[in-house]
Order: structure tokens, then C-alpha cells, then sequence
């Protein structure tokens, strides 16, 4: 059995982003990113520092684990991370499969993996500029290609700024099959204080009036509604 760096595993509670919005999901983080995007929300999963809290566990014992929190009915597990295409699911994902449970996957798209062609849904997160990560779009298109055969791969892009916007326009140019989520930067990721309701409205409002009045009916504007719900809180 592979060998799993995971920094928690969670759940159920909702899918937050992008186009599984509101389904029932089980999450498995693991650790280890090579980003480190400036703005990360997930920094425990991402920095070395917290290496000491991430468990090497073979995959058996993380298919147990979302056993036992689904109670054994089978809904949705998102591996997120950290970048989960650094590990290897194909077992996980095997496991599941068999019981009924969907896999999806999100990352940034800079490692490309065997496994992308057997998930359900694949969320290719490039990043803008305020991340201060330069996307390779070379191994952006490998992740796509190693997809071939995923039921369906979509787009999420997070937007702080103009900047951000004028770059999410020409991603979603340069790739006009995919289905397109934007959602807006939050800069509030410290789990111990406490989000702005208020703010979080605002951001989104900005993002939404920007693709209307620039009549651009490509993307889907959403919000992080588990941000909007529980804030930066973990485990949920
Ligand atoms: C924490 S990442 C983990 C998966 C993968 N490394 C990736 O970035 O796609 C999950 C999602 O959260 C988004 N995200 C991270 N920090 C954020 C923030 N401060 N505001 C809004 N979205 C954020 C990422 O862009 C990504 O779409
Ligand atoms: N509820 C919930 N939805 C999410 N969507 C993406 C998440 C992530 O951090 O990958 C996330 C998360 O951590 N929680
Ligand atoms: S790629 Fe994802 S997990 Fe890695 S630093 Fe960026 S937002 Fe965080
Ligand atoms: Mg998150």
C-alpha cells in the first residue's frame, strides 16, 4: 500500500468552492506544497514548520478513516492539500470506487499525475499574479493531458485585484473548454480571528459587478461559503 503525507483528514461538511459547491464532502489534506503562494489559507499543510504535525499513514488506514467519518455512505472525498498530486492516490481512489465514493482533486496544476485519468473531478487552480508563483503552463497542460478519461475538469481561479482579473481573462482564453469558477481572494486566513462577514460580501460584490460590467458570462463567481460559514476555522 502507498504511503500518504497527510495533514488532516475531515469531515463531512460541505464543498466551499468552486463546482461542487454544497456537496457532502470528506476531505483529505495532505502535506507537502511546492507553491507558497503569498495569500495561502492552508499554510499548516503547506509550511515545513508544520511538518511534525503531518502523519505518513498507509492508504488503507486513510480509507478507514473516511469510512468511519461517512459512516460507510459513500459521498464525496476532495483531496486537497498542500499539492495532493505530489502523492499517489491510485489506490485510495481504487478503494473508494468500489463502495460508491467520488474522488475529486484539487490543485494548482504544476505536477501531473496517472491517478487525474480516474477521478471524478479534477479542479485546476492556477495561480495569479498576487501569489507570487509563475505559472508553467507547460506542466499545466500535462495535468490536462493526463486527465483524458476524468468524468470532468473545470478551472478556479482566485482574484485579489485587477491584476489578478486582466490574468484570469487570458487563462480563460487560452482555455475555453473548461468550465470557469472565480472566486474572490480572502486575506483574512488566521483561523484565530475572527472573518469580516461584511468584507467577504464586498470582495464578492467587486468580482461580480467586474465580469458584468465587462459583459463576461464565461465564469461562475462564487463565494468560499465555508469561509463565509466558519471562517478560517479547521476542519470544516
Ligand atoms: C489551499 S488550496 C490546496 C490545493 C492546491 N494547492 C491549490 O492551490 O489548488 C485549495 C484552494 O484554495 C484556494 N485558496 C488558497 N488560499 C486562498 C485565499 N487566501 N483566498 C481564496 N482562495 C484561496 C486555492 O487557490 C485553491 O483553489
Ligand atoms: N468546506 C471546505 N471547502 C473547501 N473547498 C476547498 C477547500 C480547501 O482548502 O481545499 C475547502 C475546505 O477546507 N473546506
Ligand atoms: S498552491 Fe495551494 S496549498 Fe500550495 S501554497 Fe498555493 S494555495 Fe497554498
Ligand atoms: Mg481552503
Amino acid at each position: 500500500m502507498s504511503q500518504l503525507r497527510i495533514a488532516e483528514i475531515f469531515g463531512p461538511t460541505i464543498q466551499g468552492e468552486g463546482a461542487l459547491i454544497g456537496e457532502p464532502t470528506v476531505f483529505v489534506r495532505t502535506g507537502g506544497c511546492d507553491y507558497r503562494c503569498t495569500w495561502c489559507d492552508s499554510l499548516h499543510a503547506v509550511d515545513t514548520a508544520y511538518r511534525q504535525t503531518w502523519a505518513v499513514m498507509p492508504t488503507d488506514a486513510v480509507w478507514q478513516e473516511v469510512q468511519r467519518l461517512s459512516k460507510g455512505n459513500p459521498l464525496t472525498v476532495s483531496l486537497s492539500g498542500g499539492n495532493p498530486a505530489i502523492q499517489d492516490f491510485t489506490q485510495l481512489i481504487a478503494l473508494g470506487h468500489a463502495k460508491g465514493y467520488r474522488f475529486a482533486c484539487e490543485t494548482q496544476g504544476s505536477i501531473a499525475k496517472p491517478w487525474f485519468s480516474v477521478l471524478d473531478t479534477l479542479v485546476l487552480s492556477p495561480k495569479p499574479p498576487s501569489s507570487g508563483e509563475t505559472v508553467d503552463w507547460t506542466a499545466f497542460n500535462a495535468c490536462l493531458q493526463a486527465a483524458t478519461g476524468a468524468g470532468k475538469i473545470v478551472m478556479k481561479i482566485v482574484v485579489f485585484d485587477d491584476t489578478d482579473y486582466a490574468w484570469a481573462r487570458a487563462a480563460a482564453d487560452k482555455y475555453p473548454d473548461l468550465p470557469l469558477y472565480l472566486q474572490p481572494g480572502n486575506l483574512e486566513v488566521d483561523p484565530e480571528i475572527a472573518v469580516d462577514p461584511q468584507n467577504l460580501a464586498d470582495k464578492l460584490l467587486w468580482l461580480v459587478d467586474k465580469t458584468i460590467a465587462d459583459n463576461w458570462f464565461v465564469p461562475r463567481v462564487l463565494p468560499q461559503l465555508h469561509v463565509l460559514l466558519w471562517g478560517n476555522k479547521r476542519g470544516v
